[in-house]
């Protein structure tokens, strides 16, 4: 069986610091997966990402040291077994926010009698062809199941959500949080901030590991003093255009000069 090292990091509460990709591009994957990421997020959210893409760039990223983490636009089923069949063993699912989701994730992520994943990696990347022998014994235990939350009402049940069996990872999203809020935009907002720190005290609290995403260094930093395992600090697609606009800016007033507010 292909270990899941992000995974193993995870539970054993090591620091992993992460990439996220929104190009979509598996050789813009190659390239992070070779800068030193513990892990990278293949955003099929807002990234403009198919199932072929997607797998692509899982295959890049595992001639890496990096550990890929697949996010689909939405926690369905059928999204996850088909993620799964093409060999993703870490997703990270937006926007959950209650118990019974979180159960229902956890299902779609197992094999029967556990829960209820479609047979079939037998002629799928997954069980690399069939040539893993024992996959259907050995898969669910290699699946790591991230959910994101990142709404008030996620907030209010985050205890219920975490204490689901086969939740691995609770993972802040400060920018639909901030949205949620009523700060859209503004995820630096004072009660933003408060919302968020409290999260990943109450995280931790619960047994679970604490991930979030900011491109800001100094609450990187502060995040993971106040003991956030997994942190995204950056992504491919803000980083791509600064450094364009630094390149041309010594040269043309018309550079582009995004602000990096983390949205
Ligand atoms: O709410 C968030 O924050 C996220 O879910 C991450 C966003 O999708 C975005 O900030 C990625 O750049």
């Amino acid at each position: 069986m292909i270990e899941n090292v992000f995974k193993r990091k995870l539970l054993a509460r090591e620091r992993q610091i992460g990439l996220w990709l929104a190009m979509a591009d598996a050789y813009a994957a190659s390239i992070a997966g070779q800068a030193g990421f513990d892990w990278l997020v293949i955003d099929a959210e807002h990234g403009p990402n198919d199932l072929r893409s997607i797998l692509a760039q899982l295959q890049s990223i595992e001639s890496t040291p990096s550990m890929p983490v697949v996010r689909p636009p939405q926690g369905e089923g059928w999204m996850i077994k088909q993620l799964l069949d093409i060999g993703a063993q870490t997703l990270l699912i937006p926007m959950v926010e209650n118990a019974e989701q979180a159960r229902q994730l956890v299902a779609a992520c197992r094999y029967p009698p556990r829960g209820r994943r479609g047979m079939g990696a037998g002629i799928a990347r997954a069980s690399r062809f069939n040539t893993i022998p024992d996959y259907v014994d050995a898969a669910d235990d290699q699946i790591c199941l991230l959910v994101q939350i990142e709404s008030r009402q996620g907030l209010d049940n985050l205890e219920a959500i975490a204490a689901i069996e086969g939740v691995d990872g609770l993972f802040i999203g400060p920018a639909d949080l901030a949205a949620d809020m009523g700060h859209t935009g503004n995820m630096h907002h004072s009660a933003v901030q408060a919302a968020v720190e409290s999260a990943i005290g109450r995280i931790q609290a619960c047994g679970k590991p604490a991930g979030i995403l900011t491109f800001d260094v100094d609450l990187n930093r502060r995040y993971l003093e106040l003991g956030a395992t997994f942190v995204a600090v950056g992504a491919d697609v803000p980083i791509f255009t600064a450094a364009l606009g630094d390149l041309l800016a010594p040269y043309s007033a018309s550079a582009t000069r995004p602000p990096s507010r983390g949205y």
